[in-house]
């Protein structure tokens, strides 16, 4: 992944506009870069979005759905932190485990923080320590964090907190709950801590920089997965393919109207039968639900064409993965 280099971060007009209070930042303002790493299910995601505050990253109850690097920044008077949420770290199997561990160890030697997220409602298991071994090998300092600490009693939480002590080196341990807000305070002023001294890196209020493109395949990606996980769980990929807004009338003071085609491409023609489901019903409720993502995010009203395609072994198709962004 590429962060925005200096050049981009000055150029354009008004790029820090809103920013810059008249007095321009603190001296001892802080900014950087972190990401939250840790098994799939380890609540990356619901911490992401506990911290930048609103829903950016797509969280779902089943392991292994964040396929794509999605980041949300913290702002704060005292410092701006840009989050990255990296897909789960896991043992490669296919060019795409290969593609997304390299993605992933790429985003640990540039950010300047790493959270590590551990679960407190499961014991640290070899997931974990694959995870743990990996960091070591990292300059980057790790934050180690007990995730869902609302799930469990203080006993298990303080063995826990135990446990993770003696897994690693790490720069801190922090208890946080996402879901009750318990502590995510704490972690951000750690993080902050670890970032280095200098002027905000993103205008104020922009929460992700994400591609619209990436977020609206996610969406459709999250509703053709709801429900057959167990079925497909690595075999769907979704890619935009165009987006065109249709002519309008004049004085027409209605949303734009966008057309979205987007195409999910599985491996074998059963996987195919499964989305479209009986008669294409099962196509059109997919199609309604993320609609209604889409159209939230866009601030359009939206038709959704999705088609269904079979691309045999595309988890190896190395032209394939390019296109899809991975
Ligand atoms: N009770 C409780 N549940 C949580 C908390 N954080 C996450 N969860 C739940 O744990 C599950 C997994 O959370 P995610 O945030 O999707 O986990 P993730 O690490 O991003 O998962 P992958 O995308 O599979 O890597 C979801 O059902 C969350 O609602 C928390 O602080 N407390």
């Amino acid at each position: 992944m590429t962060f925005p280099s200096d050049d981009e971060l000055t150029a354009g007009p008004n790029a820090l506009e809103g920013l810059i209070p008249a007095g321009g930042w603190p001296e001892d303002f802080r900014a950087g870069f972190a990401c939250l790493v840790g098994r799939p299910n380890a609540g990356k995601s619901t911490l992401t979005n506990a911290l930048v505050g609103e829903k950016i990253a797509i969280t779902s109850g089943r392991p292994q759905t964040t396929r794509h690097v999605v980041r949300g920044i913290v702002h704060r008077a005292e410092g701006q932190l840009v989050l990255v949420d990296t897909p789960g770290l896991h043992r490669p199997r296919t060019l795409l485990g290969q593609r997304l561990n390299d993605l992933v160890r790429e985003t640990l030697s540039e950010v300047d923080a790493i959270v590590f997220c551990l679960p407190a409602d499961e014991k640290i298991g070899p997931g974990d320590t694959f995870i743990a071994r990996e960091l070591s090998q990292q300059r980057t300092p790790v934050v180690a964090v007990a995730t869902k600490a609302d799930k469990v009693s203080r006993e298990r939480l303080a063995e826990h907190l135990l446990a993770i002590d003696k897994l690693g080196e790490w720069s801190a341990i922090v208890p946080v709950s996402a879901v009750k807000d318990e502590q995510v305070d704490v972690l951000t002023d750690v993080l902050l801590e670890h970032m280095p001294v200098g002027p905000p890196l993103y205008p104020e209020g922009e929460l992700t920089d994400e591609p619209e493109n990436v977020m609206i395949a996610e969406l459709v990606r999250e509703a053709a997965l709801e429900g057959v996980r167990d079925e497909l769980p690595h075999s769907l990929a979704v890619l935009v393919e165009e987006i065109t807004e249709r002519p309008r009338e004049k004085g027409d003071q209605r949303p734009p109207m966008l057309d979205v085609h987007v195409n999910l491409y599985v491996e074998r023609p059963s996987q195919k039968a499964i989305i479209i489901g009986r008669g294409g019903s099962r196509l059109r409720e997919v199609g309604t639900r993320a609609r209604k993502g889409i159209e939230a995010l866009l601030g359009a009203r939206v038709y959704l064409d999705l088609h269904v395609r079979v691309a045999k072994d595309w988890q190896r198709d190395p032209k394939l993965l390019q296109r899809l962004g991975f």
